[in-house]
């Protein structure tokens, strides 16, 4: 619409259009001292319909209340995707106005306005036409919404109070536009690469949803969209079976209900799948609810999503999502670092000492410096392995699985190998370190105590990188590991010394 759309518009229509969205809106229109501009709050939805009504087609919303009493409303709902208002006019004509998803409207109605004002009677031929510039706007990825009319003649209404469904007179069309966010791609993109699926479920209808998905590369655009692309009701339709088989090459779900969404999440988890979800609105509250990590938006999002769900993304932006993903596997892997580490020392002093002890009934390690290892290697290792940085790599492997076991292959494999060096070289030095280096049993004990403690600070750093050789790598950014590796040293030289 121009600045000018106003002007094009027969005024009778013009004052319809104005009831038909001032009287039946959630949004708000609030005045700010400082400017003449007013500001308007709502869903994203409701205040673009009425930053439109106000300022391109001028219209007063304090009048408008004024002249109107309202006799019954409908809210907005995700099932139905409309909502309807019943209003008298200063005790004159009673009318009903819906507005909502456009085919949904466009259902509900028979006549339409021609440009001048006058009502005429749709006929086939003209339902199609209106479909199809209905499916032009969709497929330029606008969210098409329409206004419905009828004029109550019956005056029982005033009772019943029954808002008309049937026989409307369509006041117009008007696409909406929702930008995506910058970045989104590219966190769509990232997010598949570390192997995570994105879907998009939307309540908007089927080419809107096609033409959003194609614009942020969920689909491809040249790809056969027919089993990639389903619609709420057939996916809500589908036996138990049909839906767990196609549930894998299902990317886009539209004109979805909280049902649906929900039903999505349940699915997913049922084939073994751990489920993210991101949603703002009421009705992502259930899915969010459900999923194993539900996301909602810290801005735009209500407050039952937020209640409902894990997290709160604080910008509203999908970019953040990626952001989680890479925090959430760094933690999981600086705890996997950590346990190697802590294992590795723990069956190292075990093994050590219950073999001395059972072969000459002395200890090499004693209580109090047991209880220094623990002491450095517990607090300082963990502050060391648990400061990790993400790096880049970890959004390049396949996610872990529900069932995959906390300590993997290759940490068993690290653990056994270095432990068993620790007490192969141990227990050498432990029976013959006396007679290889000629020096007395004391100074023996030191080296032994000494040289544990040692292997500990040298396998701190093998286990900053358990799957790769280079394990320096990006060493130089972690300082505080270096800092503390340095602090565990000299503790140790103080300890041994004095
Ligand atoms: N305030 C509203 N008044 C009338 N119709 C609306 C309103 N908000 C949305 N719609 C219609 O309902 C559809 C969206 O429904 P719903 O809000 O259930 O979906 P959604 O999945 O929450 O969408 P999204 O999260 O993308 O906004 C839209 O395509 C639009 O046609
Ligand atoms: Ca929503």
């Amino acid at each position: 619409m121009t600045d000018k759309a106003s002007l094009k518009i027969a005024p009778n229509v013009l004052e319809m259009l104005h009831e038909g969205v001032g009287l039946n809106t959630t949004g708000e229109l609030y005045r700010q001292l400082s400017t003449s501009i007013p500001k308007i709050s709502g869903s994203p939805t409701e205040s673009a319909i009425l930053s439109w009504v106000v300022f391109d087609l001028a219209m007063d919303i304090d009048e408008l209340k004024q002249g109107h009493k309202i006799l019954q409303v409908e809210a907005f709902n995700s099932e139905k995707k409309r909502s309807g208002v019943l209003t008298r006019m200063n005790g004159k004509k009673i009318h009903a106005y819906w507005k909502g998803a456009a085919e949904m409207i466009l259902s509900m109605c028979s006549n339409y306005y021609t440009k001048n004002g006058n009502i005429i009677p749709m006929n086939d031929e003209e339902r199609t036409q209106f479909e199809m510039i209905i499916k032009d706007m969709a497929a330029k990825s606008l969210r098409c919404i329409a206004f419905g009319y009828k004029e109550v003649t019956d005056e029982s209404v005033e009772v019943s109070r029954k808002i008309e469904e049937t026989g409307l007179t369509l006041l117009g069309l008007v696409g909406l536009k929702d930008p995506s966010q910058p970045g989104v791609r590219a966190a769509i993109q990232a997010c598949r690469d570390a192997g995570v699926d994105v879907k998009m479920i939307t309540g908007d209808n089927i080419f809107t949803a096609k033409a959003i998905a194609i614009e942020s590369v969920i689909v491809e655009p040249n790809e056969d969209l027919n089993n990639a692309v389903v619609e709420g009701v057939t996916f809500r339709n589908y036996s138990d079976e049909e839906r767990m088989e196609k549930i894998n090459t299902i990317r886009v779900m539209a004109r979805s209900s909280p049902f649906d969404k929900l039903l999505m999440v349940k699915c997913l988890k049922r084939k073994g799948h751990v489920v993210a979800v991101t949603g703002d609105g009421t009705n992502d509250a259930p899915a969010l609810k459900e999923a194993d990590i539900g996301l909602s938006m810290g801005i735009q999002g209500t407050e039952v999503a937020k209640e409902s769900s894990d997290i709160v993304i604080l910008d509203d932006n999908f970019t953040s999502v990626v952001t989680v993903l890479k925090w959430g596997r760094c933690v999981y892997n600086n705890i996997q670092k950590f346990i190697q580490f802590q294992l590795t020392v723990n069956v190292a002093a075990l093994v050590i000492n219950f073999v001395a002890a059972i072969s000459s009934g002395e200890v090499p390690l004693t209580a109090v410096q047991l209880l220094w290892v623990n002491l450095i290697m517990d607090t300082l290792g963990a502050l060391a392995l648990a400061t990790e940085q993400p790096t880049n790599d970890l959004m390049t492997k396949q996610p872990v699985g529900r069932t995959e076991p906390l300590i993997t292959k290759i940490i068993w494999r690290n653990l056994i190998a270095q432990a068993s060096y620790q007490i192969n070289v141990l227990l050498i030095l432990e029976f013959k370190g006396s007679i290889i280096f000629s020096m007395n049993n004391n100074i023996k004990d030191t080296l032994v105590f000494n040289s544990f403690i040692l292997y500990q600070v040298f396998n701190e750093f093998n286990a900053r990188k358990m799957e790769e050789k280079n394990i320096f790598k990006g060493i130089v950014k972690n300082k505080l590991f270096l800092g503390i590796i340095g602090m565990t040293v000299v503790l140790q030289m103080v300890m041994v010394e004095f």
